[in-house]
């Protein structure tokens, strides 16, 4: 399914956080939201999960605004892992995995034979089998992380929002993660801070700043010199991946 952002601003507290954001995902293609500090990453992808409505433009998936949909209906096919997400109960990892369940369910069913094993998939595609039966307070950050990833592989979401994901992975997971993304067909929207994991990892790349779309095109295309300079006030140094041919940024510090 592809995804839309047409005309997205969001107005908060008196101020636009995001303006006349257009982006446009082809199906199966890795999108990611690159940009500075406050530009408006997590403010645009949490429009799409549904968590802030925006005040103009709309979200489409496959051409219809997803506010015409029962928010069960748009998680059958959209799945986010956000950025922070606070979880004060002591569920189990197979209990918060099983939560991905839930959209496609009437009422408080039990998992079918079939969903048991999405779920078994989801845990060990994220790496969490080992974690299965461990209470998520007592999780490390990044065993944390991996858990909501099952989570929404077990949603078999057609789209994929996801708020810097590798945010207290270690390298291992990291690439782990990064590789799936690539090799799925789902379609994914992905906000990052590395650039160069995001140019590895994505199709294209959006460049925001102050809220709306500055740049988007191939890696290639966005990391430039110029470009990074424009959105984040420093210069890198690009060369090529030696076997991959991929802009990859080096910085004077
Ligand atoms: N609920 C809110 N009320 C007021 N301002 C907000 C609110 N949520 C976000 N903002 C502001 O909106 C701007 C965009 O925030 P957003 O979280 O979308 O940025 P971001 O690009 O994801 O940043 P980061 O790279 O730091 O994660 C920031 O200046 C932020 O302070």
């Amino acid at each position: 399914m592809s995804i839309t952002l047409d005309g997205l601003s969001v107005h908060l507290a008196g101020t636009e956080l995001v303006r006349d954001l257009n982006v446009e995902t082809a199906e199966g293609e890795v999108l990611g939201l690159v940009g500075p500090n406050g530009s408006g990453k997590s403010t645009a992808l949490r429009c799409v999960y549904r968590a802030l409505r925006p005040s103009r433009g709309a979200v489409l998936l496959d051409g219809a605004d997803i506010s015409t949909l029962a928010p069960r209906e748009s998680a059958r096919h959209i799945a986010a892992v956000p950025q922070e997400s606070s979880n004060d109960l002591d569920f189990t990892v197979t209990e918060i995995v099983e939560l991905g369940r839930f959209p496609h369910h009437r009422g408080n069913q039990p998992l079918t034979t079939e969903e048991r094993a999405v779920r078994d998939e989801a845990m060990r595609r994220a790496d969490v089998v080992h974690l299965a039966d461990r209470g998520v307070l007592s999780l490390s950050g990044g065993e944390r992380q991996r858990v909501l990833l099952a989570r929404a592989f077990a949603q078999q979401p057609r789209v994929l929002v996801l708020d810097e994901p590798t945010n207290h992975l270690d390298i291992h997971h990291q690439i782990q993660l990064l590789r799936q993304l690539r090799t799925d067909s789902t379609t994914v929207l992905i906000a990052m801070h590395d650039l160069n994991l995001a140019a590895a990892t994505c199709d294209r790349l959006a460049v925001l700043a102050n809220g709306t779309v500055l740049h988007i095109g191939t890696p290639a295309e966005v990391l430039t010199p110029e470009l990074i300079n424009e959105a984040f006030g420093v210069t890198p140094s690009i060369v090529r991946h030696p076997r991959t041919g991929i802009p990859q940024l080096h910085y004077d510090i």
